[in-house]
């Protein structure tokens, strides 16, 4: 049987609504072989991070090496990444083997408001991990970030992405969740700008929302989809799963997936 291979590198979340467990949740409904390269480790459940341990980056290189070496992934897309160290070890793996189909999802701080990125780490985000990149997926809060202006409606999206590109060859997909009045993400490059609408869903489950599209998104291009159609696929596959309404836990619960 010959089946597509895709790896998250990211945190674990003990709760398993986001981080590594929710993107081997999609590549398993995406019908896709996960693997997992783990920068650290959180305990967090619906109400909260806990607390977090960062992996050494020799362990993270080593774990990188046993799967480059073995099973090179189809696709690969980042989540947690912690600190500029680990994002240098990442880059140059990536860098060294080729890897193909790079989803980065800059994650920044978690909805529940702990810091999982320290605030030193945004120029390797930039400079050594971006370059890399097929696809880059910052919420609004992170695209304020990156493009240095305040986004409160599309247009300031639109402005935003335009700046993120600047310093990218590839597609920046702004996601809308936090918006107030609807869901609507921005697909974006140089030369295509596309909307992906959504109403929002009333539902307090969010958890890992950002995490699951980003792992659907690399799903759908190791299956060789081009990026327009793997975004559009993600957006609708993150919609039915916040539309499933599971209600686990006393905080924002997490997405039921589709097996
Ligand atoms: N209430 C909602 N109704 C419909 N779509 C939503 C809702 N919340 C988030 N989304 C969608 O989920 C995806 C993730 O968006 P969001 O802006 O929440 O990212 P994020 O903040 O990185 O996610 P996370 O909460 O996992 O950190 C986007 O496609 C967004 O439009
Ligand atoms: C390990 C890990 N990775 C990513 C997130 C972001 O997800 P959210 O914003 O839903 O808390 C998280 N909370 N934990």
């Amino acid at each position: 049987m010959n089946i597509k291979k895709l790896l998250t590198i990211a945190g674990s979340d003990s709760s398993g609504g986001a981080g590594i467990q929710a993107d081997i949740k999609t590549f398993s409904a995406h019908k896709v072989y996960g693997m997992s390269v783990i920068t650290a480790v959180t305990a967090q459940n619906t109400t909260g991070v806990k607390s977090v341990y960062e992996l050494p980056v020799e362990m993270i290189r080593n774990q990188m090496e046993s799967v480059f070496t073995d099973m090179p992934p189809d696709a690969i897309k980042t989540g947690m990444l912690s600190n500029p160290e680990i994002i240098e070890c990442i880059s140059e793996g990536l860098l060294r083997h080729k890897g193909s189909n790079l989803v980065v999802d800059p994650v920044m701080v978690s909805t529940s408001g702990h810091r999982l990125l320290s605030e030193d780490a945004l120029s390797a985000l930039k400079d050594h991990l971006f370059p890399l990149a097929r696809v880059i997926t910052p919420n609004i809060y992170e695209a304020e970030i990156l493009s240095g202006g305040k986004i409160s409606n599309k247009k300031d999206m639109v402005d935003a992405a335009m700046e993120i590109s600047n310093k990218l060859d590839g597609w920046v997909v702004i996601k809308g969740g936090h918006l107030k009045e609807c869901c609507d993400d921005l697909l974006y490059s140089k030369d295509e700008k596309l909307w992906l609408k959504a109403r929002k869903i009333n539902n307090k489950n969010t958890h890992g929302t950002g995490c699951t599209l980003s792992s659907a998104i690399a799903s759908n291009l190791a299956l060789g989809i081009g990026v327009k159609k793997s975004v559009f696929k993600a957006k609708r596959y993150v919609n039915s799963a916040i539309r499933e309404g599971l209600d686990l836990g006393e905080g924002r619960g997490p997405l039921l997936h589709h097996f």
